[in-house]
Parts: structure tokens; sequence; C-alpha cells
């Protein structure tokens, strides 16, 4: 491709240098920058972008997106916004890959991992070729590609990656949408065919700032949905909205997809549960939709996975796809790997890994385990570094509303003091009363596991929560391996 077919996609550009010039690749990374590449200059949170374009040079970039003049001795086209610029680029280099394919995105605090698992699941066994994208895994027809990067890729891997998948013929591409993402761009380009809202609470209030700042980024991926009321059904755009959740009433009006809702407490969703009965092999209820009522037992436990349940449903029947055939489909799933996974050495106790790693995923994950418990809760959980530190003692304080004894101990650090995590927890338990002597802090997470196993009796319910499928601990920027349900078991055999 020439330089200059990118000019003509920003009116507000200017090229210096051959326009003619032609590159075979396009990076933001100059390490990997080689021979005949384009190299996208990205004002980072870290580093500056422009800072490499001369090694991005050096290894043979011919071209740069810059947002001011370097003077590398390559052509270059200069943008004003090097972040937008590269969600054009992107996707015209592409070639437009989400048109080709039905693009479902998946957004909210808590559920986007289930809910994109459950619709996958759904969506294969009606016989369609899918893909899906997240934070466990990419994957792209057969192969699945862990994923040790963000949970919404850049703009420019994501258009490769929707490129990878229409080039196979998929035809559903079902991906976690994530308020980063849509704040920087990095769904630009997007053509979604649903979105699909789980619900709003706090988090990531160190990027956002405010709840409603974080509200008005979820409210981007509806905002985008198009606005062409196509009549031919392939055309079609559906926002799925959690008919329990405030801010689905704002999201409804913002798009101008048809809106789909679903719930549990208003009569009015379009996808409902009815007597729901719920228990610690799995949850049963009736579900009434819009095409049909039928009831669904599956193996998925707490009223969260319900509302997660429904919202695939929800998304599911949009397609077309007949209701017994989604029920059946969801049925059959067992668990989510890292959510509410069980870890069983052969021990009289139960424990349970799940990736709750805010307020409301704690609440839910123990609120459902004190159903069902016989004994004692017993909860190991921490809080990640780099992030949100104004939910650290709203953690505290739910942890310690539903548990019998704590382990307080590290998530993934990052670059920040473990100790002053574990101190900025502590305000949250003692505001609720619990008992000192019930509570330990610990930076070492795998002591921290060994011991919550030790301590437990028959019956009693280990949680660890916060890393789920995770199998690193992030410890100022080296990923140590670390896999809780590996050390879980560990600890259970050498008991
Ligand atoms: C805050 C944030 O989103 N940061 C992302 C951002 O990093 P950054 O802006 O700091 O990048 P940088 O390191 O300063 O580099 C700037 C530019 O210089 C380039 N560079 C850098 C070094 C070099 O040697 N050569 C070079 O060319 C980089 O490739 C980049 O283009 O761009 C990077 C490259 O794409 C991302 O990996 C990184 O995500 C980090 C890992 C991250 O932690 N992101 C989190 C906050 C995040 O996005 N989370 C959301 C939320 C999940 C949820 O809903 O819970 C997610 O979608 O995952
Ligand atoms: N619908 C829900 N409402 C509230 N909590 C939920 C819901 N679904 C799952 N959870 C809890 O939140 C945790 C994370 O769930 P999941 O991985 O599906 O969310 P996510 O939105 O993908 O998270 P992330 O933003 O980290 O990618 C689960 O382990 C569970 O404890
Ligand atoms: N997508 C979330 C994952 C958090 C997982 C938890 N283990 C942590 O490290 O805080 C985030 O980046 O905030
Ligand atoms: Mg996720």
């Amino acid at each position: 491709m020439q330089l200059q077919e990118l000019a003509s996609l920003l009116a507000v550009s200017r090229l210096v240098g051959d326009g003619t010039t032609e590159f075979t690749g396009v990076e933001t990374d100059s390490r990997k920058a080689g021979p005949g590449s384009l190299f996208l200059c990205i004002p980072g949170f870290v580093s500056d972008g422009h800072d490499y374009a001369a090694q991005a040079v050096k290894q043979g970039a011919v071209a740069l997106v810059t947002e001011r003049e370097l003077q590398l001795g390559v052509p270059e086209l200069i943008v004003k916004n090097a972040r937008h610029a590269m969600a054009a680029i992107a996707s015209h280099y592409y070639g437009y890959p989400s048109r080709e394919l039905k693009l479902i995105g998946v957004t909210g605090t808590n559920g986007k991992t289930t809910t994109t698992y459950l619709l996958e699941k759904i969506l294969s066994d009606a016989g369609f070729q899918t893909g899906l994208m997240g934070n466990i895994h990419v994957k792209i027809g057969s192969d699945y590609i862990e994923n040790q990067a963000t949970n919404t890729q850049e703009s420019l891997a994501l258009q490769r990656i929707l490129r990878k998948m229409a080039d196979i013929g998929t035809d559903y591409c079902i991906m976690e949408v994530s308020s980063h993402g849509l704040d920087l761009g990095r769904v630009k380009g997007c053509s979604f065919r649903t979105g699909v809202f789980t619900n709003l609470t706090q988090d990531h209030l160190d990027y956002h700032g405010t709840m409603e700042r974080y509200h008005a980024a979820k409210g981007m991926l509806f905002s985008r949905l198009g606005n062409d009321y196509t009549p031919d059904p392939a055309g079609r755009r559906y926002a799925v909205l959690n008919a329990d959740e405030p801010a689905s009433e704002e999201f409804g009006k913002l798009t101008a997809a048809e809106v789909i809702t679903y719930g549990i407490d208003n009569p009015a969703a379009d996808v409902r549960a009815e007597s729901i009965v719920m228990s610690a092999q799995g949850t049963t209820f009736r579900c009434v939709t819009f095409r049909g009522t039928a009831e669904l037992t599956m193996k998925l436990v707490g009223r969260f996975n319900v509302y997660n349940a429904l919202g695939a449903i929800a998304a599911a029947l949009a397609e077309d796809i007949p209701l017994e055939g989604i029920l059946d489909s969801l049925s059959q799933v067992h668990s989510v790997e890292g959510r509410m996974e069980i870890v069983d050495a052969g021990q009289d106790f139960l424990v349970l890994v799940d990736y709750a790693h805010t307020p409301d995923g704690l609440e839910n994950a123990l609120s459902t385990i004190r159903q069902f418990a016989e004994g004692d809760v017993i909860c190991v959980f921490g809080c990640g570094g780099d992030r949100d530190r104004a939910k650290r003692p709203l953690m505290g304080g739910v942890t310690a509303k539903y548990s019998d004894y704590l382990l307080v101990t590290s998530d993934n650090p990052r670059t920040e003091n473990p100790e002053q995590i574990l101190r900025d927890i502590v305000p949250g338990i003692e505001a609720a009363g619990f008992d000192p002597g019930r509570y330990t802090l610990s930076v070492d997470r795998k002591q921290a596991i060994t011991e919550a196993i030790r301590r437990a009796k028959p019956k009693d319910i280990v949680l660890i929560a916060g890393k789920g499928h995770e199998t690193y601990q992030d410890i100022m920027g080296v990923k140590h391996p670390f896999d809780d349900r590996r050390v879980a078991e560990e600890a259970i055999r050498g008991r």
C-alpha cells in the first residue's frame, strides 16, 4: 500500500516526502518494526512512540505516521491525533474486516468474559464458525491464543485479528469491550452488529476519575451501533441491555439499534428469568422470552450467572437461534475457566477459584457461596496494583461482611508497594467491625493460600478470589508463573 492512500483517509493531515512510498506492514512497537514497515508513533502513558521512530527507521521502517515532523529521512504522514489515525489506518489497511462478519461486543464491569463464553458456545453449537476475543484467550477458528495483553486489544492488533477471522470465513466474532478500549478508541472502526451490556459498578476509577465518566465510556458502545435501519436482517443492529441496571435507560436512548432487554426484577424485560432455584450444584429457572418460554437447568451457580445467561440468550434470540437450542447449549456449560472453578484434590471441603476483583464481583461470589455454606467461609484475596485504589477498602468491607476468616494477600502488585496495597484494604475490614483475630495479612500469596487450606475443616468453603484463570503474578513488571488452582492443589496434597 502507498502512504498517500492513507492521507486520503483523514482531511486534516499533511504528507511530507514521497507519497508513493510503498509499505508492507504496519507497526506501533519499534521492536517489531521490520524492513518495509510503516511505523505509527503513539503517545502512551509510560513513553512516547515518537521517541522510538528513529529506532524503527534504523530497523527498516520506510515511512512514519506522526503528530509532529521528525525529519528522519523517510516520508511522514503528519496527523492531529495518532491514536485516532491508527484506528482509521488499521481498518483501511486490513480491509474493514468487521463488515465481513457479525461482531458482537459485550461491555460492563463484570460478566463480560462469562457472557462472551456462553454466547460463543450457543452460536458454535448452532453451526456457525465463531471467533472470540477476551482476557482469557483469543480464538481464531480452532486456534486458541492465550491473551497476555489487554482485554480489548489496540485497534491495530484488533483489526489484524478480525482480518484473520474474516479470511477463514468466521460468521460471528464475540468480543469483550472494556471501558479502556472504548475510551482509548481501540474499537474505533469496528462495525458492531450487537452490543450487550452486563452491569455498571465501581472499578477503574484510577483511569476514568468518576463513575459518570466510566458510565459515559461504556455508553460509547451503544452510541456507535448503526444508524441506518437496514430492512435486511443481515444489516440489523441490536442493543441488548440489562433491564435491572439503571444505566440501561440512557444506553437505550443513545442507540439507534433495536433495544432488547433482559432481567430478573423488571417485569417489562423482553427476556426474563422466573422461579429461580439455586443450589451449590447449579441453577434452574423458567426463561420467559419473546420467542417462547422454557426451563433451563445449568451448572453455573449464582444469581449473577442467571444475568450472564439471560444476556447471552437475548443476543442469540436476536440471531434467530431457536430457544430450545440455546438452552440446550447453556445446560452443557460446566464452568468458565477461573470463574467459580472447583479445585478438587479429594479434600472434604470445597475450594473455589474465582476472578472476582471488584467490590460487586466479590459481593456476588461471596453472597452466592454464603447461601450454600454449611461450614465456615474462608476467603483469600487482594487488590491489583496500579489500578483503582478507591475500591480497596470497599473490597475489604465486602469480604468481611460475608466471610468467617480472611487472608488478605497480594494480587498483581505491579509497580506498587505490596504492603501498602494491603494497608489500603484494612480500613474496610475494620469499618465492618470484623474481629482482628480473624484475619491475616501476608504479601506472599502462596503462603496465604496454603494457610487458608490448612485452616479448612470438613464442609468449609475456601474462596480464592481475584486471579481466576491467570497463570502469572505481576510483581514490578515481571510476570512470575503463578496459578491459584495449581497452588491450591499442591496445598491440599501437602496437608
Ligand atoms: C493504560 C493503558 O491502557 N496502557 C496501554 C498502552 O500503554 P502505554 O500507553 O503506556 O504505552 P507505552 O508503553 O507508553 O508506549 C507508547 C508507544 O510506544 C511504543 N514503544 C514503546 C517502547 C519501545 O521500546 N518501543 C515502542 O515503539 C509502544 O508500542 C506504544 O505504541 O498501550 C499498550 C500497548 O497497546 C498496552 O499494553 C497498555 O496496556 C497496559 C498493559 C494496561 O495495563 N492496560 C490496562 C489498564 C487496560 O487496558 N485494561 C483494560 C480494562 C480491563 C477491564 O475491563 O477490567 C483492558 O482492556 O484490558
Ligand atoms: N453478571 C455479573 N455481575 C456481577 N458479578 C459477576 C457477574 N458475572 C461474573 N461476576 C463476578 O465477576 C468475576 C469476573 O467475571 P468475568 O470474568 O465474566 O467478568 P469480566 O467483565 O470479563 O471481567 P474483566 O473486566 O476483568 O475482564 C467473576 O469471577 C464473578 O465473581
Ligand atoms: N482487567 C482487570 C483485571 C484485574 C485482575 C486482577 N487480578 C488484578 O490484577 O487487579 C484489570 O486490568 O483491572
Ligand atoms: Mg473479562
